[in-house]
Parts: C-alpha cells; sequence; structure tokens
C-alpha cells in the first residue's frame, strides 16, 4: 500500500485553490479563472482551514459519501473506483478522498505512473502545477498570460494588475494532460508582500524583463534574490525577455539575456506577447519538466529543459542586433 505523502508528493499536496474535482461546491464560481485582490476572495479564513482525508478500502463508498456531503445527493449506478485522488472544497471543510492507486490493466492513468486524474467543472486533467509570472510593473506578464491561454493579444493603454490573478489552462503532455494553473502577478512594489505568499507552493516561475527597458533587465538579479527567499528550493525557473517584437526600441541585446540565464543556471527565451512568439513553448516546456519530475517512467530518459528549448524556440530576434 502505497503512502498518502507519496501520493501528496506528486504535485498535489498544496491544491487548496478554489477548485473541486467533483464539480459543484461553494467555491466553484472561481474554478475556472479568479481574481484575488490583495487578499484571497475565499469565504473561508484559511488560517482556520483544515484537511480531512478519507480512507479505506476500495468500494466501501467515500467517493459517495464526500459527493453526498458537497452536493447533498447519491451517484448512482455503477461503481467507478477513484484513481488517485480527488478533492473537494466546501466553505470550512477541505475533504480529500484517497485511494490505492489502481493499477487497472490498460488504465492510462495508471500506466503513466501515480498521477491523479481529476476533472475540474469542465476539463479533464490528470496532474496539475501552479505557475507564477513574475517581473516589473509592464514587462508583458498579463499579456503574456493572455496570449497563451487566448491566443490575443491586449492592446491599448496599460491597466497595472492589482494584487494578483490566475488562469487555468490544460495542455497535453507525453499523452498526459497537465493543467497549469497560472498566477499573473502585479509588478509593482506596493504588491510586493502579497505576492510573496504565493511563491511558497508555485512549482515553476516565469521571470520575465522587457528588452526595451534596461531597468526591468536590472531588476532581474532582484527578482532572483526574492524567488531564493521565498520559494521552494527545486521551482522551476525560465527567464523570459519578452517584447522581442520592438526590435527598433531594444536595448537588452539577446546575449546579455543568455548570459544572465546561464549565470544563474535558469534556461531562456525571448518572447513576444504580441506576436506569440515563444509562448506557448514557455509554457510547454515548463509543463514537460514539471510532468517528468512527477511521473517519471523507470527506463525514461531525464528530461532536459535546456535542450527541449534550444531545439524548439524561434531566434525571433535574429535580425535585431544593437
Ligand atoms: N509590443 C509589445 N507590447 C507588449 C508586449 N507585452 C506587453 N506589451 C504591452 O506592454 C504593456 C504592459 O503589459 P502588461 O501585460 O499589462 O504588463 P504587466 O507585466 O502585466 O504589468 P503589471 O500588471 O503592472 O505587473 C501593455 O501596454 C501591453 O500592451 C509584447 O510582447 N510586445
Amino acid at each position: 500500500m502505497e503512502s498518502i505523502s507519496e501520493h501528496q508528493t506528486a504535485g498535489h499536496s498544496e491544491m487548496v485553490y478554489p477548485d473541486s474535482a467533483y464539480g459543484s461546491s461553494a467555491m466553484d464560481t472561481d474554478t475556472e479563472d479568479g481574481q484575488i485582490l490583495s487578499t484571497s476572495t475565499s469565504s473561508y479564513d484559511e488560517e482556520l482551514m483544515h484537511k480531512t482525508i478519507l480512507v479505506g478500502d476500495s468500494g466501501v463508498g467515500k467517493t459517495s459519501l464526500l459527493v453526498q456531503f458537497d452536493q447533498g445527493k447519491f451517484i448512482p449506478g455503477s461503481f467507478s473506483a477513484t484513481v488517485g485522488i480527488g478533492f473537494t472544497v466546501r466553505a470550512s471543510v477541505v475533504a480529500l478522498v484517497v485511494n490505492i492507486i489502481q493499477r487497472a490493466n490498460g488504465d492510462p492513468a495508471c500506466s503513466s505512473g501515480d498521477i491523479i486524474r481529476c476533472a475540474s467543472t469542465n476539463e479533464y486533467f490528470d496532474i496539475a502545477f501552479k505557475v507564477m509570472l513574475l517581473g516589473d510593473s509592464a514587462v508583458g506578464k498579463t499579456c503574456f498570460l493572455v496570449q497563451f491561454k487566448d491566443g490575443a493579444f491586449l492592446a491599448g493603454s496599460f491597466i497595472a494588475t492589482v494584487g494578483i490573478d490566475f488562469r487555468n489552462k490544460v495542455v497535453t503532455v507525453d499523452n498526459v494532460k497537465v493543467k497549469l494553473q497560472i498566477w499573473d502577478t502585479a509588478g509593482q512594489e506596493r504588491f510586493r508582500s502579497v505576492t510573496h505568499a504565493y511563491y511558497r507552493d508555485a512549482q515553476a516561475l516565469l521571470l520575465l524583463y522587457d528588452i526595451t527597458s534596461k531597468s526591468s533587465f536590472d531588476n532581474i538579479r532582484a527578482w532572483l534574490t526574492e524567488i531564493h527567499e521565498y520559494a521552494q528550493k527545486d521551482v522551476v525557473i525560465m527567464l523570459l525577455g519578452n517584447k522581442s517584437d520592438m526590435a527598433n526600441e531594444r536595448v537588452i541585446k539577446r546575449e546579455e539575456g543568455e548570459k544572465l540565464a546561464r549565470e544563474y543556471g535558469v534556461p531562456f527565451m525571448e518572447t513576444s506577447a504580441k506576436t506569440g512568439v515563444n509562448v506557448e513553448l514557455a509554457f510547454l516546456a515548463v509543463a514537460k519538466e514539471l510532468k517528468h519530475r512527477a511521473v517519471h517512467q523507470p527506463n525514461e530518459p531525464k528530461f532536459q529543459i535546456h535542450d527541449y528549448i534550444e531545439s524548439q524556440k524561434e531566434k525571433s530576434s535574429c535580425c535585431s542586433f544593437l
């Protein structure tokens, strides 16, 4: 029998943000995307939040008990074993259903490792990770996220993010559905204490500067110091030089970005939230890295994020040297 902690270390122990594997809870309005201004919009006090875990043999009725508690109804029909772990949130209760992983013959979830098959209200996913966008104000974090999520560019006047905001997107990596919960933070100094609180359970951080802004590049070192102070030790970090479409206003050479990234041992690429260059690649590379860490097949070679990026990235700024 696998221990509960083994399931939790598969990247899911901190799933306390508003979500529900069962599609209906007091907090479902926030399931897909949400905005948090200076503090959580949750209707409960996170200080007082507790997890309750339902354990017991397969088929004893843990899921039915939870659905009855959460939705006040009984799911009739044939028994469908929980694969991995599911959870639901009620105003003051977080309940987890834990089953021994069912290594059922031919079940893709089981055969690809100890992963979790869950459903948010409208999209199935196997495994979920929290990603944060960091960097100075106006480097393009919100546009970067909107480009990835909706394939559109937010042109027009700049409206600074207040506090923190998130969007979910599910991507498929090696037949595994990976849900990225992407947190867009406010770059302005005055929101720093709010955003620090969210670093702790992020599995990946995308750190952006603007290739037309020297100060945003110079501040990257300070951002990295902050990351080392507040984030998990093994967090995946990626450095991104955004606005690569603005060749005429470039003040930071691509080589400078590459050098800084090498110094800190993090992957790097230039991106454009406007044209979409390398936006999807940045998130896909992170999703692949996190998925390989969580679900590692015995005979699978270690995923090399640097090599993957080098082989995939578009050299968007090839012709725009200073
Ligand atoms: N040309 C160009 N403009 C961009 C790009 N990304 C963002 N912008 C513009 O830069 C400005 C700031 O973009 P935001 O995405 O709001 O910046 P932010 O980093 O989220 O800023 P804060 O919310 O204050 O942290 C906006 O006017 C965008 O239209 C890009 O890749 N190319």
